[in-house]
């Protein structure tokens, strides 16, 4: 059942906070005392190897449940929320993808199956490919795909689902350079037009200050550093 709190019909004004975490500690792996991710922006998470940014991403759509401390949506203590109802607004692409036996076709819907969202026609699907760069045929199967189409598939897969929020682990990690700038400009910019929050994680510091209106970096599970750029918010 979808509570009263989903934060489905929250609007919020652009740039305000869409995420407002307080005090949030897990494990020995994550220490923040308060972050903001603006609404409608593209954030980037930056720091060392294992410094916390998949878990802090993890959090976001309450796929970990911190030991202590808030995460608000829209105001709403995430641990308030359906899960499901959550997690159909804020989605995950993480950073090793995830591939099911079949074709391209149903590589792509198959979160539109489990949704209650109308599917889409192969028009619309192979719209969202050529976002991604990914030219297949979507009646081929993805057994021989490299890890890079893999990727590519798995983005095209949440984008499909044309979510409010889009959380993107490391989306560029197995890309070239030059493949990597056309997706995540052509991902920005889709964001950008329609509206959408996105949350990347990257390794790529040329990419976090080429794209992100707000750059945050962890360091050993603590904000060391959020850098506005000036006049994105
Ligand atoms: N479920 C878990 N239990 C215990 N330790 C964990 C768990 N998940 C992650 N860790 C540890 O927490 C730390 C942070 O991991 P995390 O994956 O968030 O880092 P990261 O900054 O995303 O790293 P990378 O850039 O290498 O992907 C690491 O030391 C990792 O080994």
């Amino acid at each position: 059942m979808i509570g009263l709190n989903d934060g489905c019909d929250v609007d919020i004004a652009e740039g305000i906070e869409l995420f407002e975490i307080k005090n949030l500690k897990y494990k020995s792996i994550l220490n923040v005392e308060y972050l903001n991710i603006p609404d409608r922006k593209i954030t980037c998470i930056v720091g060392e190897s294992g410094s916390g940014k998949t878990t802090l991403l993890r959090h976001l759509n309450n796929l970990i449940s911190q030991d202590s401390g808030q995460i608000l949506y829209k105001g709403v203590d995430i641990e308030s929320m359906n899960p499901i109802s959550l997690r159909r607004q804020v989605v995950m692409a993480p950073q090793n993808p995830v591939v099911f036996n079949g074709n391209v076709r149903y590589n792509l819907i198959i979160g539109l199956m489990f949704s209650e969202k109308p599917m889409v026609n192969d028009d619309v699907l192979k719209r969202w490919m050529d976002l991604v760069h990914l030219n297949k045929g979507l009646d081929e199967s993805i057994d021989k795909f490299s890890g890079g189409e893999k990727q590519r598939l798995c983005l095209a897969r949440i984008l499909v689902l044309e979510p409010e929020v889009l959380l993107l682990d490391e989306p560029s990690s197995a890309l070239d350079e030059d493949t990597e700038y056309l997706v995540v400009n052509n991902i920005v910019t889709y964001a950008k037009d329609n509206g959408k929050t996105v949350v990347m994680v990257t390794h790529s510091k040329s990419v976090a200050q080429r794209y992100g209106d707000v750059i945050i970096t962890i360091d050993k599970g603590r904000v060391s550093d959020v850098e506005q750029k000036e006049g994105a918010i």
